[in-house]
């Protein structure tokens, strides 16, 4: 099986271009390629496939198997692939994803190989029904007493495709992200479990990010929630509509139109090409 592993702000995934493989099992080759220790490693595994309605499709898997709606890291990076790999001519892409379809506009530098990617990465859904998340299904949960064991946030929680819930803090580098993250992602508001973001504001336009991703743990980046934290530092006045996100893995532009969608721009890298063959197919 061939596959690319690429990166964006240092999200890593392993990459499967389904146009002419077949791949079975994706929820357990997501668990296996995703290994950093006993597979390729990466944040989990993404499928790039044929679609009906759109220049292709992509399918998201976390590292612990877990099919995810949507990844705004990776689906700048699916466009990347796709240009490259000449399946699509075109600088401006449509992909389908599990949460509905993603308009994608490409940069290239002069060889022709695409550097930054902007996203239209959809308007945010803030029932708690969209994430979803326990209480009444039509109210929003934006600046709501969310506790743990010994420890009580307000949090703001929404679906950018899949589910979010953003912290604000005065310091992550001071979060105790291993302690707290797991307790967040399963907490019993979730049925679906969820992404958690802590957030530093550092002025009305700039902040800085840390991730506890549901079924990956701490990643170095996470696009959906760098948008979802664009929405809640605007509706909690915190920031302008306009915001660069400094993530552990590099920097994220951002911006919530006034008609609803957050744009994301930033880099997509490929890191290296491979074949995987299981150990035990090896003759
Ligand atoms: N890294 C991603 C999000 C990947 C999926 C997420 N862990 C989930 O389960 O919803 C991004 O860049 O958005």
């Amino acid at each position: 099986m061939r596959f690319v592993k690429m990166q964006g702000i240092g999200n890593d995934y392993v990459y499967i271009d389904g146009f002419d493989q077949q791949i079975e099992q994706p929820e357990r080759l997501a668990a296996r390629v995703s290994d950093r220790h006993f597979g390729i490693g990466g944040d989990g595994l993404i499928l790039i496939l044929p679609s009906q309605i759109a220049d292709a499709r992509m399918r998201v898997f976390n590292a612990d198997g877990s099919e995810a709606q949507m990844c705004g890291n990776g689906i700048r990076c699916v466009a990347k692939y796709l240009y490259e790999a000449r399946r699509v001519q075109r600088r401006e892409l449509t992909i389908e994803t599990a949460a509905g379809l993603r308009q994608l506009q490409l940069r290239t530098d002069a060889a022709d190989r695409v550097v930054q990617v902007s996203v239209d990465m959809g308007a945010p859904r803030l029932q708690r029904s969209a994430l979803p998340m326990t209480g009444p299904s039509d109210e929003q949960a934006l600046g709501v007493r969310l506790e743990l064991a010994d420890q009580a946030f307000e949090a703001y929680c929404l679906s950018m495709g899949n589910p979010h819930c953003v912290i604000f803090v005065p310091d992550v580098a001071a979060v105790p992200l291993a302690l707290w993250g797991p307790q967040i992602e399963t907490h019993a508001w979730f049925p679906e479990r969820i992404n958690v973001e802590f957030v530093q504001v550092l002025s009305p336009e700039a902040v800085r990010q840390r991730t506890w991703e549901r079924g990956a743990g701490e990643t170095l980046a996470c696009g959906t929630g760098a948008s979802a934290v664009t929405v809640a530092g605007f509706l909690s006045g915190r920031t302008g509509r306009r915001i660069r996100n400094q993530l552990t893995g590099g920097e994220l532009e951002l911006y919530y139109s006034e008609e609803g969608p957050v744009i994301m721009t930033g880099p997509a890298v490929e890191v290296c090409r491979g074949t995987f063959v299981p150990a035990e197919l090896l003759t």
